[in-house]
Parts: C-alpha cells; sequence; structure tokens
C-alpha cells in the first residue's frame, strides 16, 4: 500500500506525489517498443517476399500506429498528482494582501450560447470567495448582440441580491441557472422567482431579436446604449464597451462592494481578420489593462461556470509561492461537464486529454492549455519574462487598483482604441504576445509556445470540480468539434513551431513529444481508415494480410493488440472510469479516426493550398428536448444528413458483411479459421463497435434514426468498395 499524501506541514501551500507507477510504466514502454520493432521488421520481410503491394498499406498504418505510440508514451513516465491547501494560503496572506483578478468570458453566438446561461457563468464568478474589491469580470461578445448587453444589464441588478444571498447560505453552487435548477436550496423562493422574472424577459428579447424600451429600467446612459444597435452584424460594428458595476462605486443590497463588471464587444470589420477567440482574449487583455490590469488572469468559456467557490484561492497557491512565481505562467483547472450520460457515449468526458495526460505533462514542465479554467500570470500574455509576480505577504505598488472611475472619459475613450481592429496591426500581438494566432486551437497553441519560452505550467485537479461545462451532445457535433481540433493542432505542427524540433529544442524532450502527439492528432485517420476497409475487403476474397495461428509471429500480434487495450482500459479505471464508459471511449476514438480527423486532415489540406479557410464553428450549448431525451436514454444521435454517418455507415456495411461471410466460409472449411483469425477477429471487433449503427441504419423509427438517404448511400458505398476488393484480390 502506497499513501498518496502525506500529510502537510502548516506551512506548505501544496503537495505533489509522483504516480507509483510511473517506473513500472517506462519498463513496459521499453518493452513494447521491442515488440513494435519486430513487428516492423516482419513487415519488411513479408513485404520483400510478397509479389503484390497489398502489406505496404498495412506497414504505412502501422507505422503511424508506433509513431503515435512512441509520442504519447513521456506521458506515463511521470505523472504527478497535486494538492493544495487554500487556508495556509489564508493564513500566510491576509485576505487583503490577495491580487487582483480579472476573469475574461467569451461568448460568440447568442442562439448557439444563450445569454442566460453566460450571464450565469458570469455570476458564478463575481460572487467567488474573494475580495470584491479586488474582483473584475470582463465579457466578450464576439456576437455584438444588442440582447447579450441586455441580459449583463440585468445581470447587474441581480447581482446585488445575488451575491448576499450565496455567501449567507455558504452555497458551493453559484451558477443561478444550475442553483435554480437543482432541487436544493430552502428558503429560496424570493430570489427563484426573481430570476426567473430576467430570465423571461431575457428570453423573450431572445425571440425577437431586440431590445424594446419596455424591457429597459436602466439609467439612462444604459438606454442610450442601446439606441446605438442599428445596422449592427457581428461581423461589422464599432466596439462597444460598457461599465455596468464598479467596485468603488456599486453596493449590494447588504452594502458590501460589489466585483467590476464589464461588458466589451470588440470592433469587427470584414477586412481586418479577427482571430476568433484568440482575437478576443487579445481585446480583453489590453481592455482590462487600461482598467484594471490585474495581476492574474481567469480565462472562461462562456458555459464554464464555477462549481468551487475557492478555485481562486487553490490557484494562488501556485501563483504565490515564491518558489514557483517567477516562471509559472498558469494554473490549468481540468474541464468537467454537466448532464454526461451514464456511459457518456459520445466520450465527451475526453478523459485522456483533460486529465490523464495533464497530469503526465505535469511530470515535465506543466499542462497543456485548455482554453478554459486557466489562471494565468499577466506577465506571460506580455510577452516578457522579467518581473515576476509580488512575493508572498509583500505589498506591491505597481497592484492594480483604478485610479479614478473606469467610467472616466479618458479611460473609456483608451480602451474603445485597444479593441479597435485596427489596433494590431504592425504589433507583436498574436505573435510573441498575448494569445497566439495562426491555429484554431489557440488554447493549445498559446501553452505549448509559453513551455518553448521556458514557462512553466500546474495542473490543479481539486476533488471537486472547480468548473463544470457543456460537452456537445449529439455526434454531429461532438465530431464536428474534434474535427476544428485537428484542424488547429495540424497548423501548430507544420508552422515553423514543429514540436518535433522546435519544441523538443526549445521545451525538452519529453515535453515536445508530446505536444507532438497532440499535433499529428489527425494523423489517426490513415491507420484507422486503412484497418477499417484493407482488412475486411481482403476477408472476403480469402485473401490473408496477418499470420496464421500456427505461425509464432501471430502472437506478436496478440501481445502488441491485448497489452495496448489493457494498458489504456487500466489508465482509464485508475482515473475513476468504469468500463461502460472506456468501451464507448475507444469507440469514438474509432470514430474519430474516420470522419474528425479524416476531414480534418483533407480540410486542413486544402486550407494549405488555398482553397478553403479555416473556421471556427462554435458549438452549440443548446439541445432540442427530444434530442435531449435520446441522449439521457444514451442513445446515439444519428439524426442529420451528415458526410461524417457516410463513411461511418460504409465502413460499419462492409464489416458487417465481410465477418458474416467470413464466419459461414470458416463453418464450411476448417482451415479458414487457423488462415484468418485476425482478420476474422478484426473485423468481428468493428462489427460490435457498430452495433449502434446498425440499430440506426435499419432498426429505429425515432428522430435519431440515420436517414434513408444516408442509410442508401452506405451500402450503396460498401457494395462498390467489394466490386473495387474484387478487381483488388481476384484479378
Ligand atoms: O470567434 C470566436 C469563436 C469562439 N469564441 C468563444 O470560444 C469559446 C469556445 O468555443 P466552443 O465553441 O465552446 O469550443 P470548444 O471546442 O468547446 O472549446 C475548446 O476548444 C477551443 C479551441 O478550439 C478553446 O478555445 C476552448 O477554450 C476549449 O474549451 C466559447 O466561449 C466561444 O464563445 C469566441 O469568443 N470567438
Ligand atoms: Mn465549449
Amino acid at each position: 500500500m502506497t499513501t498518496l499524501f502525506t500529510k502537510p506541514k502548516p506551512s506548505t501551500l501544496h503537495t505533489l506525489t509522483v504516480d507509483p507507477l510511473a517506473p513500472y510504466n517506462r519498463v513496459y514502454s521499453l518493452l513494447y517498443s521491442l515488440g513494435i520493432l519486430a513487428l516492423l521488421y516482419h513487415h519488411c520481410t513479408t513485404f520483400l517476399a510478397s509479389p503484390s503491394f497489398l502489406p505496404l498499406p498495412l506497414l504505412l498504418a502501422d507505422l503511424v500506429l508506433a509513431f503515435m505510440w512512441g509520442l504519447g508514451q513521456p506521458f506515463r513516465w511521470r505523472s504527478v498528482r497535486r494538492r493544495e491547501f487554500p487556508d495556509s494560503l489564508i493564513d500566510m496572506v491576509a485576505r487583503k494582501n490577495l491580487p487582483a483578478l480579472d476573469v475574461f468570458i467569451c461568448t460568440a453566438d447568442p442562439h448557439k450560447e444563450p445569454p442566460m446561461s453566460v450571464v450565469s457563468t458570469a455570476l458564478s464568478v463575481m460572487a467567488f470567495d474573494y475580495p470584491t474589491d479586488r474582483l473584475s469580470v470582463y465579457v466578450s461578445d464576439d456576437g455584438g448582440s444588442e440582447v447579450t448587453l441586455f441580459a449583463f444589464v440585468e445581470a447587474a441588478m441581480f447581482a446585488r441580491y445575488w451575491l448576499p444571498f450565496c455567501r449567507e447560505n455558504g452555497l458551493k453552487e453559484r451558477s443561478p441557472e444550475v442553483y435554480f435548477s437543482s432541487s436544493i436550496g430552502g428558503n429560496s423562493d424570493k430570489m427563484k422567482l426573481m430570476y426567473r422574472a430576467m430570465k423571461e424577459k431575457v428570453e423573450g428579447a431572445l425571440q425577437r431579436g431586440y431590445v424594446t424600451g419596455n424591457d429597459l429600467i436602466a439609467t439612462p446612459k444604459e438606454t442610450e446604449i442601446f439606441k446605438k444597435w442599428k445596422g449592427f452584424t457581428c461581423h461589422d460594428h464599432p466596439s462597444i464597451i460598457q461599465v455596468l458595476l464598479e467596485s468603488s462605486k456599486d453596493t449590494d443590497i447588504t452594502g458590501n462592494a460589489l466585483p467590476n463588471l464589464i461588458y466589451v464587444s470588440r470592433e469587427k470589420n470584414i477586412n481586418s481578420p479577427h482571430h476568433f477567440k484568440a482575437g478576443a482574449l487579445n481585446t480583453l487583455i489590453r481592455v482590462s489593462s487600461v482598467m484594471t490590469n490585474a495581476p492574474v488572469v481567469l480565462t472562461l468559456d462562456c458555459d464554464m461556470y464555477s462549481n468551487d467557490p475557492q478555485s481562486p484561492l487553490r490557484a494562488l497557491c501556485y501563483l504565490l509561492d515564491p518558489a514557483m512565481a517567477s516562471n509559472l505562467a498558469y494554473v490549468q483547472f481540468p474541464q468537467h461537464f454537466q448532464g454526461l450520460n451514464k456511459n457518456d457515449i459520445y466520450g465527451g468526458e475526453l478523459k485522456r486529454q483533460f486529465r490523464i495526460n495533464s497530469r503526465g505533462l505535469d511530470g515535465f514542465s506543466g499542462p497543456d492549455n485548455m482554453g478554459s479554467n486557466c489562471f494565468f500570470n499577466r506577465q506571460a500574455l506580455r510577452g516578457s519574462h522579467s518581473s515576476p509576480l509580488a512575493p508572498l505577504g509583500s505589498h506591491d505598488e505597481s497592484e492594480p487598483r483604478a485610479c479614478g472611475s473606469l467610467r472616466l472619459d479618458s479611460v473609456l475613450k483608451r480602451a474603445h482604441e485597444v479593441a479597435s481592429c485596427n489596433y494590431e496591426v504592425g504589433t507583436k500581438w498574436g505573435s510573441t504576445i498575448g494569445f497566439r494566432y495562426g491555429s484554431l486551437v489557440e488554447d493549445f497553441h498559446t501553452g505549448y509556445r509559453l513551455h518553448c519560452e521556458g514557462w512553466k505550467s500546474i495542473f490543479c485537479d481539486p476533488e471537486r470540480p472547480a468548473f463544470v461545462g457543456e460537452a456537445p451532445k449529439n455526434l454531429d457535433d461532438a465530431l464536428g468539434q474534434i474535427k476544428r481540433w485537428c484542424i488547429g493542432n495540424l497548423e501548430v505542427a507544420i508552422s515553423k513551431h514543429n514540436p518535433l524540433t522546435f519544441g523538443i529544442r526549445n521545451a525538452s524532450l519529453p515535453v515536445g513529444l508530446c505536444y507532438a502527439h497532440y499535433a499529428y492528432w489527425g494523423l489517426w485517420c490513415i491507420p484507422l481508415t486503412i484497418y477499417a476497409f484493407l482488412p475486411p475487403l481482403a476477408l472476403i476474397y480469402r485473401k490473408r494480410l496477418f499470420p496464421e495461428v500456427s505461425d509464432p509471429w501471430f502472437y506478436l500480434y496478440a501481445y502488441l493488440f491485448l497489452a495496448a487495450y489493457l494498458t489504456d482500459l487500466m489508465d482509464f479505471l485508475r482515473s475513476k472510469g468504469t468500463i461502460h464508459r472506456w468501451w464507448n471511449d475507444q469507440r469514438i476514438w474509432m470514430a474519430r479516426g474516420l470522419t474528425s480527423c479524416l476531414f480534418g486532415t483533407i480540410q486542413f489540406a486544402l486550407n494549405h493550398v488555398g482553397i478553403s479557410t479555416p473556421r471556427f464553428n462554435v458549438t452549440s450549448k443548446v439541445m432540442e428536448e427530444e434530442q435531449s431525451e435520446r441522449y439521457d436514454k444514451g442513445m446515439l444521435d444519428f439524426g442529420v444528413a451528415s458526410p461524417f454517418f457516410m463513411i461511418l455507415g460504409t465502413s460499419a456495411v462492409v464489416n458487417l458483411s465481410s465477418f458474416v461471410m467470413g464466419i459461414a466460409r470458416a463453418m464450411r472449411i476448417e482451415e479458414v479459421f487457423n488462415e484468418m483469425l485476425v482478420q476474422l477477429f478484426l473485423s468481428g471487433f468493428v462489427a460490435a463497435n457498430c452495433l449502434p449503427i446498425y440499430e440506426a441504419m435499419f432498426l429505429r423509427k425515432d428522430g435519431g434514426k440515420m436517414p434513408g438517404n444516408i442509410t442508401l448511400i452506405s451500402i450503396l458505398a460498401a457494395g462498390f468498395l467489394h466490386l473495387i476488393g474484387c478487381f483488388m484480390f481476384i484479378i
């Protein structure tokens, strides 16, 4: 028995334990790599002895699998767990000496990201257990929506009641949306009514599409701003910055100061690139540095509400530790998701990416940046490495506190200037300052570049999830999101900052490999597509591609397959997974390979030769009721005519038909079993994974069944592949 955590000394802010299995993982890596070398040797000899080119695609597939396996190994070499002690922090630094904190919340589309849920996220962080006079919340609205601004005008008034209510009742759930939809909470009737009324008003305006005079009981100045919304589109409008609450002036109903709340919609113009979320965050960095300039910055996606009011204190256990502060760029909390169904059919939890691998990277220079839930040291975003945060307990004069009002004309004028489209022209924003441009995964890219510049990061994963948000809950969205990530990752891989060269040189060998593992994610499509089609087609025509059971090389294949799957399962179970969830996770991995990675890689190639341009398709955070019922029942949703489903359907039909034909033949001819076991097994395994696809194609009647034309196309395509197989294997 190993005790994971030692009892901390009173002054300890945090502890670290290395995974006791780390040494075994390293030995295992070595053994498995010998297996891979033997496999490649076997491939080469069969290839040289074979008269046809058939073994070539399999060699390619296994080379890519081996490459990806190699890149992923360092994640398992020094996995660490950390624990932090916020109470010790408070003992060491008086509350009044805590650094100021600027929170950035990004939203981009009021229809996919309902303003009320953005407001709830904002209220949940305004209610942090943190001195309100040092807390500022900035909302970036890339949707340029008057309804979103209206929702925040309302939220500013609601906050006067909500913040004291959270404090007095010691709530942990400080997102009103979540709090009122759960059954907890006693004498909350008045609050609940107030919240409902606000929600109704905002949703009414959202349906209508604009705000009317009747909606507004705001100050004349706030009413004025809505008049500006004439001829606006989200792609073309001036910058709008509105200070909705100001800490030094506005108080809640008990007389306590409220945090600053500032709405920002940066200028947009169809002719200037706006760089999606990275551009929005860089605007917020500048606007906030004009207004409050806090040394610590928290970035949040609009759906990621705070689920633990103490998380800033946890992050500060690291950011204020004098032994770390000078080169610590950020403290990353994992993303957790609400309402995942029991067996997580779409692998939305992303346990490996968000939890397991992050602990692995934390053993070296720290986790990659995951966009949301990240506390930054502002210095790291300034592109300078010189001045660390104020050491623990000392009082730094350069610390922020708006001198004068945030609403001063001079302050607002400067803020509008730095939010304009042209501000970045000819500057280093996006290249060496702030969030980095050039990739659809600005988070991954920025974290990676910071690590290459010598910064460190920390993975903070407390027992109680600190932030919880929305995962895509229909299959098309889930695959589309991963497609965007694939493209963004490839953009980093094929840049001059390639992790295998630049990364290994500037960060370190293991860190460069881990980043490359993500950067080359799209490559999964090569082995997965080859394995999905070649072995089953060859099976139909009794063409053997793998060793027979009586051949000793057969055991190498068996070992490599079983060991890879079992280690994956073990990692999954050790981080609180279940067998069911693991099964769905490996299934979605195959589906992603055939869809997200394949389409992503193709689109990336097209972008590269200038045929199309990358787009950030914001994931929808709303779902129709019927769809959501199906999701809760654990039924996969194939209800839209998505090209993703054509390829999934085709591979499902090919594997089922080949499995059936193969088994039928093996029953008639005895040696087929010995000869073709590997291919029989592969087809059977894929077909077992495809069970929900067959249901969706042939059995289901509900709205989530596969559209008839997609089913038809899949069957025709499978037939066509059979024909091609016939030419390839027989003639
Ligand atoms: O032009 C844009 C596009 C998006 N967003 C915001 O970016 C966030 C993330 O968008 P979402 O559609 O939810 O994407 P996800 O795939 O769920 O996000 C993951 O991947 C993104 C990179 O692709 C990261 O930015 C996110 O932090 C990370 O959670 C949301 O708050 C959006 O409002 C903008 O502000 N401006
Ligand atoms: Mn999201």
